[in-house]
């Protein structure tokens, strides 16, 4: 089943509350979704992320489809039984890993040809192919079939592609059966083009899918070209559906999101950059290797009470990073997961007390943002 609650949209901003129902339990929003690629959420355990307070995370069509292979997953029962997760999980299609992990790939309207990164042996998936990976691995919230445009590029170019990634969009939802048990979302994509985004929308909505996706934005371009178009798009979704802007994950990415009406983002950022010593707190980001905390026995942010901040001072954690100890990696990931998914908690709670914008204020001054 799939359930979306509109509870409270903000007067002063697009910010608003709400509560995602699945047949693997409920979401809050707005939501911070952290990345599980390969079927793990790198070097934490289920428990551990549910001790962090995460409530979804993502898994990938394309690189499941890869390795282990729909086979395997098949035969465990499905992704949730394979990796031990019991909370809702959502998939991305693939479309966006083909477009940035494989080189020589050949898109025809049929679908795309490309070599796997892995050993360059040939592959296709279609939108058809997408939705029956999906389905086998059993996933809550299903993504079709997408084309990310690169960026830059022309109006002309993001006019084929978003045209093409519209018609890959009704093949999804003709060939989706599974719909008591998985929901599909649409993709709404245009580049940073108003009138495209505004043609995508429009034609996504038409479809009439549970819930949509922007995606094809945070792919490089400067964050207020992001939140302009972002800003545009928003107000030609319906305001009954979740909005999942896709690929967004640094605190001031989140904040700018929430503000103009999405309720759902999914990151690598937190975790990629905790394995390599770059930890999140309320004072911006610092570079655990460096020399400074050597001796430093404070925790890594004082306003922080994660299982890390709790248990482990900067100098331990400097010093696992400079030996190069798994653990460093671990106690990193812990607390900038946790630093986000605790953020959001609090952008929530000012949501439900109208104080959204204060907040965001306080949290960049603090943080440094301009
Ligand atoms: C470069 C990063 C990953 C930061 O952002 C994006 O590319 N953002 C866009 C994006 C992320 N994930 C997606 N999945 C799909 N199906 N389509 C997309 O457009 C995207
Ligand atoms: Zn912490």
């Amino acid at each position: 089943m799939f359930k979306f609650e509109l509870l409270k949209t903000s007067k002063d901003s697009k910010a608003r509350l709400g509560k995602i129902t699945t047949n693997h339990g409920e979401i809050e929003t707005p939501i911070f979704m952290p990345v599980g690629t390969r079927a793990t959420v790198k070097t934490m355990t289920p428990e551990e992320l549910k001790d962090i307070g995460a409530q979804i995370i993502l898994s990938n069509t394309y690189h499941l489809f890869l390795r282990p292979g729909t086979e395997i997953i098949e035969k465990a029962g499905g992704l949730h039984k394979f990796m031990n997760w019991d909370k809702p999980i959502l998939t991305d299609s693939g479309g966006f890993q083909v477009f940035s992990l494989s080189d020589n790939r050949k898109i025809t309207e049929e679908g795309v040809h490309f070599r796997s990164h892995i050993d360059g042996s040939k592959m296709f998936i279609s939108p058809e192919k997408s939705i029956d990976i999906q389905n086998i691995l059993g996933s809550d919230i299903i993504m079709a079939f997408d084309e990310c445009a690169p960026y830059p590029a022309s109006h002309e170019y993001i006019d084929h592609s978003m045209r093409r990634t519209l018609r890959w969009a009704e093949r999804c939802k003709n060939h989706h059966k599974n719909v008591d048990n998985q929901t599909l979302f649409g993709i709404i994509q245009g580049g940073m083009y108003k009138d495209l985004r505004e043609i995508s929308a429009k034609e996504m909505v038409d479809m009439d899918f549970k819930g949509y996706s922007i995606g094809g934005l945070s792919v490089g371009e400067p964050i207020d070209l992001m939140t302009e178009i972002l800003d545009y798009t928003t107000d030609f979704m319906p305001e009954n559906k979740p909005r999942y802007l896709m690929g967004v994950g640094s605190p001031d990415y989140l904040f700018e999101a929430v503000e103009r009406g999405v309720d759902m983002a999914d990151c690598v950022l937190p975790t990629r950059i905790a394995r390599n010593g770059t930890v999140l707190t309320h004072q911006g980001r610092i570079p655990i290797k460096n020399a400074i905390y050597k001796d430093d026995f404070s925790r890594l942010d004082d306003e922080c009470d994660c299982y890390t901040c709790r248990n482990y001072s900067k100098a331990y954690i400097r010093h696992l990073f400079n030996v190069d100890e798994i653990l460093g990696m671990r106690l990193a990931t812990i607390h900038n997961l946790y630093f986000l998914i605790d953020m959001m908690k609090n952008i929530r709670e000012s949501i439900k007390g109208d104080y959204f914008l204060e907040y965001k204020k306080d949290f960049y001054k603090k943080y440094g943002y301009k």
